[in-house]
């Protein structure tokens, strides 16, 4: 009998209540319960005075000397009580505990544990025990897990323990035995036993190493394997490219293709090339040339016969993306239709047939484009920015729906290895490492609100060199009315400085027309100052602007304000971002810092996982960044590294699929869904 199928309730002590609230925690199984980790120990082992520190906590076993004295303070109580503990006379106070009196009873053992005061040799305890009615907690370190409503501490841990009682001998061991033998873990069913009940910490420690192993590794496995069965697949589209025909649209590009471009370009067309689906994340710094790349592989899908669809977060984004692939398409007689949620009635409805009779070539669109109603004669490529990165799941809605598209994800953000690897594990990877030639770097200035007015001078001066710039009002995310509200001050004060230049408004409130007409305005250089919410972050690119200014930089998380700053210097001028803040706060004063340091995205986002911790990197729950049970990404970072490559090397070897040692491990990934039933014996 498996654990995962085992309800919690069978465990003796849990009531179907105590079950429903369990269920809060994640807890629907016994699996789940003993798989319920304490985040750490409270150290309940026996100490001696003479060691104790003053203001420790600490445990000592003592012998009650003297009388115990209560008093009363109406519903509130004070017990005192002289102890003696190796030769040392000392006072224990209890607070609210009245009924221990009884207890008191002099020449009595007593194990104590409480806050030690050294100067007026007293104790204040919190806990205590009577080692003649036999001990508990005193002597071991006990886990503190996380708690709440009804669970208590003491319940949880009497009912785990209770569960390894009547389960412990039925959990099993899940890795193989050339991993535990390579990295000396211990075996399953005593690491858990031990991460709930350690006997010292050190045992602790080596429980909790083989558990962060086993879930870093089991992740990995998921990702290894449903790469390893994307690639054997082979029932993707098998694109047939002239390269003749790719030279010549690379040859129309305004510009020559950057080394690492052209490398890019080569990788991508051949996974193209290939029966199996491609899965690839090309990542690159802000301006590193990304779209460039995503529209040769679209120019590829196109002329190998087929249609394909370019997804984009924002519908500022769509029409960019369509007015500039329309202009590099034109020539080659290759149609780029528009879908977001602007896009109604007669207009949607003809546009979606033409693309279900396969005369639309290329859909440029937010998310819903691949749902729903909409139709393809032959879809053969999607490129999807990295907010839209498909799940596991959406790829198999995605396959449902006939067809099997190469997958060609972009992300804006660069990622450091420790979550490119974690949350992209499943993935190819291509990196766009340099940035077009002739690029200047992007002087980042830090300065405080008072320096408005030099502020002003230089988007002054930047506007008659006939250069642009933008001005970022911060984001209030509680209030987008607020927000709004804020970028109409910000946009009247604006006009008001600068009356001899045309400033434009940008916010999320706008219809989708408005926008678009304000970007175009921008665009053409009718605008010379744009204030905007954040809804320009993402890959706007105006190459004429020059100078980014950030009000309340401090606001923003750190990825954020590099994205900001990537809308400037993607010409050939030289650019500015200046960030205006007062933080108040150690983190955001070293943000800024972080800011001004460094133009390099890979860099940034390094020091924002330190700054942050991963959880938050990506700021939303979507991210396809795992939470974790036990395992610290930062921390555990080596570990991760060794069980990635563990994993990769397992589903390569043709016994894993079969072989009785590793049934275990395809159980898991069946019950995963990753196998789906497909490829287990
Ligand atoms: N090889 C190149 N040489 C010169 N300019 C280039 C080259 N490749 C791209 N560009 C130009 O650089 C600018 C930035 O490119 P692109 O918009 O593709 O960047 P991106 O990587 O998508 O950036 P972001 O993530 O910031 O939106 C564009 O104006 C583009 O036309």
């Amino acid at each position: 009998m498996d654990l995962n199928d085992i309800p919690v309730r069978q465990v003796s002590g849990v009531s179907a209540l105590k079950a429903g609230e369990l269920h809060a925690f994640g807890v629907f199984t016994v699996n789940d319960l003993i798989e319920y980790y304490p985040y750490r120990y409270e150290d309940y082992r026996l100490r001696s005075l003479t060691e104790a520190k003053d203001g420790d906590k600490i445990t000592v076993q003592a012998k009650i000397m003297g009388i115990p004295v209560l008093q009363r303070y109406g519903k509130k109580s004070r017990l005192t009580c002289k102890m003696v503990a190796e030769d040392w006379m000392f006072t224990a106070t209890w607070f609210n505990r009245h009924f221990l009196r009884e207890e008191l009873t002099a020449g009595r053992e007593i194990i104590l544990t409480g806050k030690w005061d050294m100067r007026r040799s007293q104790l204040t305890v919190s806990d205590s025990e009577f080692p003649d009615k036999g001990t508990l907690r005193s002597g071991s370190l006990q886990p503190v897990y996380s708690v709440g409503g009804k669970i208590t501490q003491a319940w949880i841990r009497k009912t785990i323990g209770q569960a390894l009682l009547q389960y412990g001998e039925m959990i099993p061991e899940n890795l193989p035995p050339e991993l535990l033998r390579e990295y000396d873990l211990m075996p399953r069913r005593r690491a858990i036993q031990r991460i709930h009940q350690p006997q010292d910490s050190e045992e602790g420690q080596l429980a909790r190493r083989r558990m962060v192993y086993e879930e870093l590794f089991l992740f990995q496995l998921k990702l290894q394997a449903y790469r390893a069965m994307n690639h054997d697949r082979m029932d993707g589209v098998q694109h047939e490219l002239e390269n003749a025909t790719i030279r010549e649209f690379v040859r129309s590009l305004p510009f020559e293709l950057t080394d690492a471009q052209k490398k890019v370009e080569l990788e991508i067309l051949q996974d193209m090339r290939s029966p199996y689906c491609m899965n690839r994340l090309l990542q690159g710094d802000v301006g590193s040339g990304k779209t460039v790349i995503a529209a040769i592989a679209l120019f590829a899908a196109v002329k190998s016969g087929h249609q394909g669809a370019f997804m984009v977060p924002t519908e500022i984004l769509a029409e960019q993306h369509v007015r500039s692939l329309t202009k590099l398409f034109e020539p080659f007689g290759i149609t780029v239709g528009l879908l977001t949620g602007s896009v109604t009635g007669r207009r949607r409805k003809d546009l979606l047939a033409s693309l279900q009779m396969g005369m639309t070539d290329i859909i440029v669109g937010t998310h819903a484009l691949i749902q729903e109603d909409v139709f393809f004669r032959s879809l053969s490529l999607v490129v999807t920015d990295e907010q839209h990165r498909f799940g596991v799941n959406q790829r198999s809605i995605l396959r449902r729906k006939g067809f099997n598209p190469d997958v060609l994800t972009m992300t804006a953000t660069p990622i450091p290895r420790t979550l490119a690897i974690t949350a992209f594990g499943d993935m190819d990877v291509s990196t766009l490492s340099e940035r077009p030639k002739g690029r200047k770097p992007i002087s980042t200035y830090w300065v405080k609100h008072g320096m408005m007015d030099r502020v002003l001078g230089f988007i002054s001066r930047e506007v008659l060199l006939g250069r642009q710039a933008y001005l970022i009002c911060p984001l209030i995310e509680e209030s987008e009315k607020l927000d709004v509200q804020n970028a109409i001050d910000l946009y009247v004060g604006m006009q008001q400085a600068f009356p001899d230049f045309k400033v434009g408004l940008l916010h999320g409130r706008m219809t989708a027309a408005e926008k678009d007409e304000v970007m175009r305005a921008f665009y053409d250089n009718e605008v010379q100052l744009l204030v905007s919410t954040t809804v320009v972050e993402v890959g706007v690119d105006v190459p004429n602007a020059t100078l980014m200014i950030v009000m309340d930089a401090d606001r923003f998380g750190l990825s954020q304000l590099h994205q900001l700053r990537g809308r400037v210097g993607r010409g050939e001028h030289a650019s500015y971002c200046v960030l205006i803040a007062d933080p108040k706060s150690e983190v955001g004063q070293e943000r800024m810092k972080v800011m001004t340091d460094t133009d390099d995205g890979f860099e940034v986002a390094r020091r924002d996982l330190e700054l942050r911790g991963p959880g938050d990197f990506f700021g939303t729950k979507q991210s396809g960044v795992p939470e974790f049970r036990i395992a610290d990404m930062v921390s555990d970072f080596k570990v991760l590294e060794a069980s990635r490559d563990d994993a990769a090397r397992l589903v390569g070897d043709p016994s894993f699929w079969t072989s009785p040692q590793y049934a275990p491990l395809r159980s898991y990934l069946q019950r995963e869904q990753i196998l789906q039933g497909e490829l287990i014996d």
